[in-house]
């Protein structure tokens, strides 16, 4: 409308004055507030200063910031913020460790975990499933009570599973594994966080791989194209949000007759022993516990299902693969037949995997930590939101919204932590363990101030006992099942992928794979 047209409309219809001032007013506050929280927080400005500091750059090349940003601030006990290149969020904040324990104190009505998604997924408008309470809760308590009599069944659906996606062959076969890993990971994730018939659908199983990916689309073309004041009618209208929407809507649609008869059975007489154990009937009997049967409709709990999805596969999927690259790389060839040979050993002790066996696969832990340590995926860790502002208790200042998280990434290179960091140590974290006076520490699943990879505090991945351990059963099954190595002459590990603060193994390699043949 040109402005002529506007003023002639507003002489014409004074309702139509009272609303174009009303949002210029609104559009001026939120600009003020925004302009006054970014005064208040007073940090250091990190940016790149070789001439390129653009939007991309932060995109493809935040690493390099991020070391820089270590050696000269976190690494003397200083924050800095930087540039976020979602150009509509606030400067990213990274604080040194010094302030971890107060994170993981803060109540999540002040330093948010899930409003830290929230913002970064832009969850409001996407339709994207939320974190839950109970959801957090059903994982911290009943999966981590019936943990052990879960290894039979995931055993058993591991060798399925494999069996399926990598068909024995006497002959190599090249494969892309990223996909197949995820199918893998999310047929055991459903087994265990929904339900055995679950994990044998395949529409819900490509709702559940394909939901990190459709809500982050949704979000980046959502603010790519949409004003923020339009975005909540992008749900009836926007394709990528639409996708989001009705695959939360299909997945409710799927889960509704097995909520009705895992309901119905509550109120027969069948014995508990005789009922499911998995992540649906958690879910049941939590609400049943609470007097709230009625409130646990097929919707909120896709809602679980789906945050479950997105916390669980990508995640594991994408550490699986990494450590399978360290593991078929040329310059692990000898640690490879040590790992093959520890495994041999402890099956021929148990018999057959369970909790405890795994507990016993000592080398392969510190393999897949010693991985991570110079692989990790992705830099950031310990993500929260300020929900109202904050003040730490030295007086640093946090606006409400700002989003703090710690550089995971810092402490694995720094030779303070770790000797020698750029050295790929097999057993680095074995020696750790055995020179030490608690066996259960330096473990892939420990939490420490530079243990991050599962978070800290309330919050650390409740599941990461569990996680570790499955990631275990597969890479057994796959060292002593099939002989893998890369499809192309070098036989070493390609280079990281890098996406802002995410870091990935590569997913364009391909992986050679055949029956394993006795040496
Ligand atoms: C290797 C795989 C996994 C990794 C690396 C991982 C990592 C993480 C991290 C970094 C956090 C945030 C912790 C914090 O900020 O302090 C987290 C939280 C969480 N993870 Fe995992 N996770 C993995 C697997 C899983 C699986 C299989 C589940 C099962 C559903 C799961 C469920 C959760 C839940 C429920 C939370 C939120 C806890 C809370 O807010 O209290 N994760 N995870």
């Amino acid at each position: 409308m040109a402005l002529l047209d506007l003023v002639t409309a507003i002489q014409a219809h004074p309702g139509v004055a009272i609303i174009f001032a009303s949002i210029s007013l609104t559009l001026a506050w939120a600009l003020r507030t925004r302009q006054k929280a970014s005064r208040q927080l007073n940090l250091p400005f990190l940016a790149f200063e070789d001439g390129d500091d653009s939007r991309q750059r932060y995109v493809t090349d935040s690493g390099t910031l991020f070391k820089i940003g270590y050696e000269r601030y976190l690494k003397h006990g200083k924050a800095f913020k930087m540039r976020n290149y979602i150009e509509e969020l606030p400067p990213q904040v990274y604080l040194p460790l010094k302030y971890l324990d107060e994170v993981k104190s803060a109540p999540q009505a002040k330093l948010s975990f899930p409003y830290f998604s929230a913002l970064l997924f832009s969850q409001d408008h996407t339709g994207m499933a939320k974190q839950t309470d109970e959801a957090a809760h059903v994982i911290r308590t009943d999966l981590i009570r019936n943990q052990p009599f879960l290894y039979p069944g995931l055993e058993a659906e591991r060798a399925a599973v494999i069996d399926e996606k990598l068909p024995r062959t006497k002959e190599w076969q090249s494969v892309n594994p990223y996909p197949i890993f995820a199918y893998i990971i999310a047929r055991l994730a459903a087994k265990t966080f929904a339900s055995a018939e679950l994990s044998r659908n395949d529409e819900w199983l490509g709702i559940m791989i394909g939901v990190t990916q459709t809500s982050m689309a949704a979000a980046h073309a959502l603010r790519a194209s949409w004003p923020w004041w339009t975005r909540w009618l992008a749900r009836y209208v926007f394709p990528p949000v639409k996708k989001v929407v009705a695959d939360r809507a299909r997945a409710a649609e799927i889960l509704r007759p097995i909520l009705e008869e895992r309901v119905a059975a509550l109120h027969s007489d069948s014995e508990k022993s005789e009922r499911p154990n998995d992540g649906i009937q958690w879910l049941v009997e939590y609400y049943h516990a609470r007097g709230k049967g009625a409130r646990l409709t097929p919707e909120l709990l896709a809602q679980n299902q789906l945050f479950y999805a997105m916390a669980a596969i990508h995640s594991s999927t994408a550490i699986l693969l990494s450590v399978l690259y360290d593991l078929i790389d040329e310059r692990q060839a000898n640690v490879k037949a040590e790992l093959v040979d520890e495994i041999e050993q402890v099956h021929k002790e148990f018999g057959s995997w369970t909790r405890q066996a795994v507990s016993k696969l000592v080398k392969l832990d510190s393999f897949m930590k010693e991985s991570q340590r110079v692989h990790y995926v992705g830099h950031a860790r310990v993500t929260r939101a300020a929900q109202v502002p904050y003040t730490f208790k030295d007086g640093l200042h946090l606006p409400k919204g700002t989003m703090i998280q710690f550089l995971h990434s810092g402490p694995q290179q720094d030779p303070d932590f770790f000797p020698e960091p750029e050295t790929f140590d097999p057993w680095r974290f074995l020696k750790k363990r055995q020179q030490g006076d608690d066996v259960n520490k330096f473990q892939f699943a420990s939490l420490s101030e530079v243990e991050t990879t599962f978070g800290a505090g309330f919050h650390a991945c409740p599941a990461r006992n569990y996680a570790s351990d499955v990631m275990k059963l597969v890479l057994v099954y796959l060292l002593t099942k099939y002989d893998i190595k890369y499809d192309g002459d070098s036989q070493t590990r390609p280079p990281e992928m890098a996406h802002d603060s995410a870091t990935m193994p590569s997913l364009a390699t391909s992986i050679l794979y055949r029956e394993k043949r006795a040496d």
